[in-house]
């Protein structure tokens, strides 16, 4: 589970975060919503302790990862805008490298290797190099680097960017299993198709600050508009940063 309560952080004069608080549980996939610039990157990065809060509380099943990163981590798997490949390995390699940079042993990392291939449908792209990868191809590859060591909290910042549609059911498939497997998920996005085929749970963020947090359908009968995006942009108060 993941805890966070009236977080605040300044990098200069911007206000990225100005009181943000909510609870993302464990069995389900959480939607962070907010336009450009609301602060949703910055809370992520937050939970994995790459930044420091200015004030407020963060637990990431119980610990806060500004004490104690180096634990929070290895329970975290953490999709960034930075995919990080490297262009001379090939997808085997580089998951068979973080597999042993998480501690995995060799029969578990190959069964794994096998089962994230197959979840997310990386047979072509298994045994060739990630120069030159496309976007989408990118991605996939990063997203099995994060879900390889079966972490107990995904943070998965805009996973379905440059998806195909035989990518995008891979993407709802791999969320299925895990909230199957009791993780806690944090999907930030701005596909409301995502939100609606996939998650649970929505936490809506604006001006660093949650607006909203429940159902899609609560969001829905809260504003009494029958439209996830249309709700959205009542909540948030503005049309900007929503793609379909
Ligand atoms: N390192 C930084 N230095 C200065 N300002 C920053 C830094 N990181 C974030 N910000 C600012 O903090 C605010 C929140 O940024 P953040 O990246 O968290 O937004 P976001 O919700 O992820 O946006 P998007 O949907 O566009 O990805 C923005 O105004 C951004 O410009």
């Amino acid at each position: 589970m993941i805890e966070i309560q009236d977080v605040t952080k300044h990098f200069g004069k911007v206000q990225a975060l100005a009181g943000a608080s909510f609870t993302a549980r464990d069995g389900q996939v959480t939607a962070l919503l907010g336009p450009n610039g609301a602060g949703k990157t910055t809370l992520l990065r937050m939970l994995v302790g790459l930044l420091r809060r200015d004030a407020g509380h963060i637990a990431v099943d119980g610990i806060d990862p500004g004490r104690d990163p180096m634990t929070v981590r290895r329970s975290i798997g953490f999709l960034t805008d930075q995919f990080g490949l490297y262009d001379k390995l090939t997808t085997r390699e580089y998951l068979r490298y973080f597999g042993e940079l998480n501690g995995m042993d060799a029969a578990d990392l190959a069964r794994r290797i096998d089962e994230v291939t197959q979840l997310l449908a990386l047979e072509d792209i298994l045994e060739r190099r990630s120069k030159g990868f496309s976007q989408g191809q990118r991605i996939k590859v990063a997203l099995a680097r994060t879900l390889l060591h079966r972490p107990r909290n995904l943070l998965l910042d805009e996973p379905s960017r440059g998806l195909d549609v035989m990518s995008t059911r891979a993407l709802r498939r791999a969320l299925a299993a895990l909230r199957a497997d009791g993780c806690c998920v944090i999907m930030a996005t701005h596909v409301m198709q995502e939100v609606t085929s996939s998650c649970d749970d929505v936490i809506v963020i604006a001006n660093g600050r949650t607006v909203a947090q429940g159902t899609p359908q609560s969001l829905c009968e809260r504003t009494g508009i029958a439209s996830l995006e249309d709700a959205f942009v009542k909540l948030v108060g503005t049309e900007e940063g929503i793609s379909v």
